[in-house]
């Protein structure tokens, strides 16, 4: 007998889904101006649909300012949010603080991008990791199995052996070993899903990739679904399953990460990698680049333009994109490989077709 085989590939259980996310955040009447009525609002993010896979990372690209953290503290529950839905295993959830948000955040966890923040100076390895197992419950009845509990967090993130580093304080660790460091204290939680906001941007050059290839690691070994935010399109190739690449607040695209990086169909996400030359790096800032060659400036989030928000930078707009929001329309060359943009309604690529023939 012969097994079935198939080309398509497995669909994941969904873990974390966000969908209609949005956030305003209300700006001083100083800044606004005093003579309107409404209250200005900065849009950080708007109607943002994604989904977190179980053993899946999806990147959420985008150049700085674009909401990609908002998005993230969204998720982990740290903001209200102003309209949308979060859903957990498929269950609604909104939390504020105490005990739900303790039970929330044993299945969500975040991971900032400086551990060296993110970790309090006066207090060594053994206190942050313990104090975080204890909190989720995870360290055990006796003093053996929190010692075993702890060995097996700096085992995971290859700090071994554990005795070298459990007594160390944060500034007694590299850049590198903070990050792992923290993210150990995550594990701590025993969690579903990492939310990973820029994880390696302040750390060495020579050290992302160490720290890039732990959290593929830890995806593979413990099925985390993994949002990883970056500036850096190149990095999210290299990375991700799945990419989304984010402007002024709204998603512009999303597909599979190797189409998305590979052939981007989005003006903005060609900008992107145009500004990113070395498709094998992972390191650096693509956007700067992209800056000083004369791109262009993202926009006022207080009144993002209207239409499509990227039209004023956008070297292919039409007139329709200064007044009409693009919905999400498949580009279809891949299947799930979406663009947010009108060179991808049907009636714009069948009249493209015309004049080509
Ligand atoms: N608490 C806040 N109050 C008012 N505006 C905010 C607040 N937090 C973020 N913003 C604004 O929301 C927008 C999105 O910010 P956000 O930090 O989410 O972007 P980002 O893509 O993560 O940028 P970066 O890569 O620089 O962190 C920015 O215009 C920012 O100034």
């Amino acid at each position: 007998m012969t097994t079935p085989t198939t080309d398509a590939p497995a669909v994941r259980e969904e873990v974390l889904e966000a969908v209609g996310l949005t956030k305003h955040f209300p700006v001083s009447r100083r800044l606004g101006s005093l003579l309107t009525r409404t209250r200005p609002t900065v849009h950080a993010v708007d109607d943002v649909h994604l989904t977190l896979r179980r053993g899946q990372v999806t990147a959420l690209v985008g150049e700085s300012g674009s909401g990609k953290s908002t998005v993230a503290r969204l998720l982990a529950q740290l903001y209200p949010r102003t309209a949308g839905t979060v859903r957990l295993h498929g269950e609604p959830v909104t939390v504020r603080g105490g005990r739900p948000f303790r039970a929330y955040a044993r299945r969500v966890q975040l991971i900032f991008q400086d551990p060296f923040a993110s970790l309090n100076p006066v207090h060594t390895v053994r206190y942050h990791l313990t104090r975080a197992l204890r909190i989720h419950g995870n360290a055990g009845r006796t003093a053996a199995d929190l010692d075993a509990a702890l060995a097996k967090l700096l085992e995971r993130v290859s700090l071994t052996p554990a005795e070298r580093y459990l007594d160390k304080f944060p500034h007694e660790l590299s850049g590198g070993q903070r990050q792992r460091v923290a993210i150990a204290r995550a594990l701590g939680a025993d969690p579903d899903v990492l939310l990973a906001d820029e994880p390696v941007s302040m750390l060495d050059v020579s050290i992302r990739l160490g720290v890039l290839n732990l959290l593929r690691d830890l995806k593979e070994r413990l099925h985390l679904a993994i949002l990883y935010i970056t500036h850096d399109i190149a990095s999210a190739r290299y990375f991700a399953d799945e990419t989304l690449v984010m402007y002024a607040g709204r998603l512009v695209e999303g597909g599979d990460s190797e189409t998305v990086t590979q052939s981007p169909a989005h003006p903005y996400t060609r900008l992107l990698i145009d500004s990113a030359p070395d498709p094998d790096r992972i390191t650096g800032d693509a956007v700067a680049a992209g800056r000083e060659r004369g791109d262009g400036e993202p926009p006022s989030l207080i009144r993002p333009p209207a239409g499509c928000r990227f039209h004023p930078r956008c070297p292919a707009a039409m007139p329709r994109c200064t007044t009409d929001l693009p919905p999400r329309l498949e580009v279809g060359d891949r299947p799930d490989h979406w663009a947010a943009c009108w060179l991808y309604d049907p009636a714009t690529v069948a009249a493209a077709r015309e004049v080509n023939r």
